[in-house]
This record gives C-alpha cells, structure tokens and sequence, in this order.
C-alpha cells in the first residue's frame, strides 16, 4: 500500500496541556495502527460489512461510508464485492483523511466505482442509496446533531436499505460502565499502550467523543424513522447496530 502507517505514539510524552483530539497529519500518519489498538473488534466489523452488503444489496445500488477516514470500510467491501456489485461514496470532513483515502482507494481497487468527497455529512444532499455506514463516526458528532442526520439518511435509503452504525458506548448502570471501561483500558494495555497514553488519549477525546447508550442509539433510530433496529455486535464498550428501512 502507498499509505505507509507509523505506529501510535501521539500520547507517549508527557503534554503540558492535551489539545482536543483532532483527525489531523499526525493521526492520519498512525490511524490504521490506532483505530486497531484502540477498537476491540474493529477488524471484525469490518469483515462483516462486507457479508451484509452482499446479503442485503441489490445489484448496482449506492452506499454511503460516512466519516471514512483512510476508506478501510470501503475497502472491506471491495475485498469481498465484485466491481459491478456497488457504487460507493466515501467522505470525510478531514482533508489529511480525504487526501490518504483517495490515494489507497484508487490504488487498491481501480476497478470499483469509489468516489471520495471531501465534505461535513450534516449537509450533503443524499441520493437514493442501499446502504449507509458510520463506522465509529456518529459519536464525533455533536449530540444534537445526530437525529436530523439519522432521519435524513433514512429519507435517502431505498426500500429495504440498511444502515450499519458501529459506535463506543456508555453502559446506563455505571458499576457495569466502570467494569466495562476498566476492561477496555486493560485491552488497551494488552496492545502496548501506556498508562500516560491511555489517560492523554482520554482527556483528549473529552467532549470529541461523546458516546451514547445503545437504549439511546435504538430510541433515536426509532424516532429518525427506523421501524428496526438491532445490535448484532459488541466488544466490551464498542458496539455495531443494524437499522432497516421496510422493504
Ligand atoms: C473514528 S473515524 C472513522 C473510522 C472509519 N470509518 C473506519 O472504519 O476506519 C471518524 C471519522 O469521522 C470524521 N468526521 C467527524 N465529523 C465529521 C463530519 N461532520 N463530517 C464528515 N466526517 C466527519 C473524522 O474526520 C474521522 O475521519
Ligand atoms: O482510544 C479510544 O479511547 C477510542 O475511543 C478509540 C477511537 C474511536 O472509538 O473512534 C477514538 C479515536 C480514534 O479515531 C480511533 C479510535
């Protein structure tokens, strides 16, 4: 691949003060190293997407992979679809994201109609579409932004279109929270993080990353029009939904 991945080592010095976490050159640089120490299970949801797309797409139709980042779910797709299955649309509000995305998009799969856009997914106009993903996107939203969106993408999805949300998640029971984020923090451990990185990282998504209950997941789906929603993968605190638009 062209685009050469570093290992994660953003948080490994002491900071006199964690600046917001942002996607900028240097997380591009080590994204596909952190999003892999960082998201239990994240390699199998991607390997998932692509059984969905085939179970669920009509031949040829349209999908969204909303706040793509290097395009690994677009790519995941493409690995197990053939050219003339879909046509996809990747974006990304990060222009560091959006460069490195189109660059490995073309030279992976050349033959799939993948068209990168650099844009803010609260104010795209959507076409008609089979599938729509926010793989771990949702959650950088802010909060009061994130039903009109869903309630859009469902107004652009085709009869019997699906949408895949995978998001970080908050447990509503908080001894169940803390036993979920202590495991995860081992998890962390486990992939060579440090205690520094792990509580610099922490303050840093402060107020970024703002994640949800699923009940809150399920219940906004509900409301932006979903009359199905299901959570078919979860991973201590990272969980994957699917939500149906009726046939
Ligand atoms: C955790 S990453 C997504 C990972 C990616 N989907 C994958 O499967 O590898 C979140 C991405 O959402 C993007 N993002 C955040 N807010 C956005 C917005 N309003 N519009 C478009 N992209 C956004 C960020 O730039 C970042 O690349
Ligand atoms: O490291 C964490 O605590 C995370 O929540 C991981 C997470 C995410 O869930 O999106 C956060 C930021 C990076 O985009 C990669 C992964």
């Amino acid at each position: 691949m062209s685009d050469a991945s570093y290992r994660d080592a953003i948080f490994s010095t002491p900071l006199d003060r964690v600046a917001r976490f942002s996607f900028d050159e240097q997380v591009v640089a080590c994204f596909p190293d952190m999003i892999r120490r960082s998201v239990p299970g994240y390699g199998q949801i991607l390997g998932m997407l692509g059984l969905i797309a085939g179970r669920h797409l009509r031949h040829g139709a349209h999908v969204y992979d909303l706040g793509c980042s290097l395009g690994a779910a677009s790519l995941a797709l493409a690995g197990q679809l053939p050219p003339d299955a879909f046509r996809l649309t990747a974006v990304d509000i990060s222009p560091a994201m959006v460069a490195r995305a189109r660059e490995t998009l073309a030279t992976e799969c050349p033959q799939h109609a993948i068209e990168v856009m650099e844009g803010d997914i609260r104010s795209l106009d959507y076409q008609p579409s089979g599938m729509v993903i926010l793989n771990f996107t949702l959650q950088f939203l802010p909060p009061e932004d994130r039903e009109s969106l869903l309630a859009r993408l469902y107004a652009a999805l085709e009869p019997g279109g699906v949408l895949v949300l995978s998001e970080k998640m908050i447990d509503p029971d908080e001894r169940d929270n803390a036993w979920r984020v202590e495991r995860y923090h081992d998890f962390k451990r486990a992939n060579g993080y440090s205690e520094l990185e792990i509580s610099q990282k922490r303050t840093a998504l402060e107020n970024v990353l703002v994640p949800d209950t699923l009940e809150a997941h399920h219940a906004r789906l509900a409301r932006a029009g979903f009359p199905r929603s299901l959570t078919w993968f979860q991973y201590l605190n990272f969980a994957s939904l699917i939500a149906f638009k009726e046939a």
